[in-house]
């Protein structure tokens, strides 16, 4: 297949597990080429563990995953140059400001300098970062680290970006305007992967989702025919709950 035909990521039987239990059970999964895809599923689903195996951070037990055709693993310097990650938890170079974090990160990545300095520019303008310009990282609020994350995960122009959780702690108007980014890199046919508890939200951008849950994709495809008849949210409450048993709530608080 020419890589022009590939899926943008093409998971193939990922598995991992941490002691005794399995934290993603033998995972297929192929987000469309310009897709802009939501992964959803409870608190301990597997979503983190399965996208840091996707992009080639944590070492699976088994399985492949192929960005735009490029395994992350045995072609790992391709499919690396063509993927942009927020991870969760995201380790930086802490005693540097954003701007010099941007600059270092996208001379490792060996972009011209004259690009690097004006995109740093335009991702600290449009992250509103312009104005804690000689903050250090070390004394960011957790909305702006991760801002400063999804900037470093931008600036070379990827065809994959795969963003773990993007929107927690940052507020409204910067949300705003990394929607409006992320709806434009689709619109121009890069493809986005993204995971959220936030069911609106994946409703509102994506056009494809999968819900995960005790590691293993309990349902998946075009957001229409996942979300049927209701909202994305009744449909997950429907898929995850008889699997969960439901909860009966706090004993002391029944009346
Ligand atoms: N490093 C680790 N060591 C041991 N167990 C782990 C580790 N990382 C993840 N797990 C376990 O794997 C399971 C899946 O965790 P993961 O963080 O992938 O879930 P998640 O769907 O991203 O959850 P959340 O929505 O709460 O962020 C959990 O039961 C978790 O405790």
């Amino acid at each position: 297949m020419n890589d022009v035909d590939q899926p943008a990521l093409a998971i193939r039987g990922l598995y991992k597990t941490y002691g005794s239990q399995v934290s993603v059970d033998r995972v297929d999964l192929d987000v469309p080429r310009g897709s802009f895809f939501g992964l959803v599923g409870p608190n301990g689903a597997g979503k983190t563990t399965l996208l840091s195996m996707a992009v080639g951070l944590l070492r699976p037990d088994a399985g492949t995953s192929v960005v735009l055709g490029a395994d992350v693993w045995s072609d790992g310097l391709r499919a690396k140059t063509q993927l942009g990650v927020l991870p969760d938890g995201l380790a930086m170079p802490e005693f540097l400001t954003g701007r010099e974090v941007l600059t270092f990160l996208g001379r490792l990545r060996g972009l011209d300098p004259t690009v690097v300095d004006a995109r740093a520019q335009e991702l600290l303008e449009v992250m509103d970062l312009l104005e804690a310009e000689r903050t250090l990282v070390v004394d960011y609020s957790t909305g702006m680290r991760k801002k400063i994350g999804l900037a470093t995960a931008l600036l070379h122009d990827p065809g994959v970006l795969v963003l773990d959780e993007p929107f927690e702690a940052v507020d409204p108007v910067s949300a705003l305007m990394l929607k409006r980014i992320l709806v434009r890199l689709v619109a121009q046919g890069r493809s986005v992967v993204l995971s959220s508890h936030v069911m609106a939200l994946v409703e509102e951008l994506c056009d494809a989702v999968a819900v995960m849950s005790d590691g293993r994709i309990v349902a998946s495809g075009p957001l229409a025919q996942v979300r049927g008849e209701g909202t994305l949210e009744e449909a997950f409450v429907a898929l995850i709950d008889p699997l969960r048993g439901g909860a009966e709530g706090l004993s002391w608080l029944e009346t």
